[in-house]
């Protein structure tokens, strides 16, 4: 059996891992899909798709499952977005996520849906890693050694610093207000 698990990984963490770790004793081999492929260089996507597959495919290199990573740029429809996501990666038989709309396109389009609890997601959370990187407060020891390496190897902390201090939307310096911050063409949050 054949596992699906898409997500941004902006960075991939250890809540990811032990997901992975959790699907890899469920499935024969696993997709990994790097969502929102066409972003970086925001501060809600500081990494390169090409960065993300180099974070996870070292990171999995000792995970017992084959594993195939795929970058799955974002469309503008999500009625359509399953059908993309399956013509970009090999078959699989179920997919896994934790994402409420992603559950609900793969349902609707009768594909086999599994969730888990979220690990630790009070620090275990994207967001919480890229405001640590930028305050400079504590993050290697949440994420695999090798996404520290990769980060510390592509000078990740001083892009991300950079395109948060120079977004467009005037929030520079502010750490707590994501979403707002970033210029990667979101719908802002209303104040
Ligand atoms: N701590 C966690 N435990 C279990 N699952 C998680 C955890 N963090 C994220 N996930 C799940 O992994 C998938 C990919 O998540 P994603 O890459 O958006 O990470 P995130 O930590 O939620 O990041 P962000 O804050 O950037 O949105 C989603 O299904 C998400 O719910
Ligand atoms: N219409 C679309 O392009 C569409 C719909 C649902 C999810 N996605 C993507 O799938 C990924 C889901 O990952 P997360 O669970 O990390 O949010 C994201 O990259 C998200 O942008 C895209």
């Amino acid at each position: 059996m054949r596992g699906f698990y898409i997500g941004r990984f902006q960075p991939y963490h250890n809540g990811h891992q032990h997901m992975v770790e959790e699907i890899a004793g469920e499935v024969d081999e696993l997709v990994l899909g790097i969502g929102s492929a066409g972003d970086s260089h925001t501060r809600r996507n500081p990494f390169t798709a090409g960065e993300r597959v180099m974070m996870v495919t070292k990171a999995l290199d000792d995970l017992d499952v084959r594993t195939y990573v795929v970058p799955i740029e974002d469309l503008e429809r999500n009625s359509v977005w399953v059908s993309h996501v399956q013509s970009m990666s090999p078959h699989f038989d179920v997919a896994y996520s934790n994402n409420p709309l992603v559950v609900r396109l793969f349902e609707e389009a009768g594909v086999e849906v599994r969730s888990s609890p979220m690990f630790k997601r009070e620090v275990l959370e994207g967001s919480e890693l890229r405001g640590r990187m930028i305050r400079g407060d504590g993050w290697r020891d949440l994420v695999p050694d090798e996404v520290v390496e990769t980060i510390e190897e592509i000078d990740g902390v001083s892009r991300i610093r950079q395109v948060a201090s120079s977004d467009a939307n005037g929030a520079a310096g502010s750490v707590d207000t994501e979403r707002d911050a970033d210029a990667d063409g979101e719908t802002p949050d209303p104040a």
